[in-house]
């Protein structure tokens, strides 16, 4: 046995998967948009590259890396007034276009459209606002196969934390014992551990500009599509 069904005890019920650098590679929006925002408070333009390490803690810590890095500051000493301008204006160009640089990775719909044929249950478990999420997985099509969203801000809390994890389980009607989840950064991996929730990972993601196997996912894969051969070569556990 290998693959997802041996990361559990109980039979596989349900996956969370994340989104950013796991399903979509949603960066170029995401650095395009902060970009329009700091040049729209007069500051030089970060680019992708650099956007690249800053995502995976949610908006309002993009933000944050963004502004520090443009006021070459520690991150905890960016201003959080002028944090809370830059977030707006990145609100507003994100909420403009979230999608167009973006792209679903290869095998993802072809491995959700596996399970969900499998009757595993899906939900998708994110650090981006909700009001971008369901905007984003329309586009790809992807929202019927991830009928449960929890974004950065549907709860107080956000991942590591392992609450929005919990919660989709609740919301799908599945255990945590019978639930793996997927996804692409040590924040990832955090929640999921606070939980007792086996976590698999991809390596192509965002994780800061670390290896995310320095964090010991329980598996590592380079695409997406490993996850669903390993199922395939090991129905019905
Ligand atoms: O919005 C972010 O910073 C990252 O979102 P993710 O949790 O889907 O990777
Ligand atoms: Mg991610």
């Amino acid at each position: 046995m290998s693959g997802l069904n041996a990361l559990l005890s109980a039979p596989l019920r349900g996956l969370l998967f994340d989104l950013d650098g796991t399903l979509v590679d949603s960066v170029p929006d995401l650095a395009a948009a902060l970009d329009t925002a700091l040049e729209s408070l007069g500051y030089a333009p970060a680019g992708e590259a650099r956007a690249r390490h800053w995502v995976g803690n949610g908006a309002p810590k993009l933000a944050q890396r963004g502004l520090a890095w443009a006021l070459e500051v520690d991150e905890a000493r960016a201003p959080a007034a002028q944090v809370e301008r830059l977030l707006a204006e990145f609100y507003r160009a994100y909420g403009e276009d979230s999608w167009s640089r973006s792209q679903l990775y290869p095998g993802v719909r072809e491995a959700l459209e596996y399970w969900a044929a499998q009757g595993i249950k899906m939900a998708c478990v994110t650090n981006k606002p909700e009001r971008f999420t369901h905007p984003l997985l329309a586009h790809f099509g992807l929202e019927a196969l991830l009928p449960v969203v929890v974004g950065g801000d549907t709860l107080p809390q956000r991942k590591p934390d392992p609450a929005p994890l919990l919660l989709a389980c609740e919301r799908l009607g599945v255990s945590v014992d019978s639930t793996v989840m997927v996804g692409d950064s040590i924040n990832d991996v955090q929640a999921a551990r606070a939980c007792h929730m086996p976590v698999a990972c991809v390596s192509y993601g965002y994780n800061h500009g670390s290896p995310i196997a320095d964090a010991k996912p329980d598996l590592l894969v380079a695409h997406f599509s490993e996850l669903l051969h390993t199922e395939r070569r090991n129905p019905g556990k």
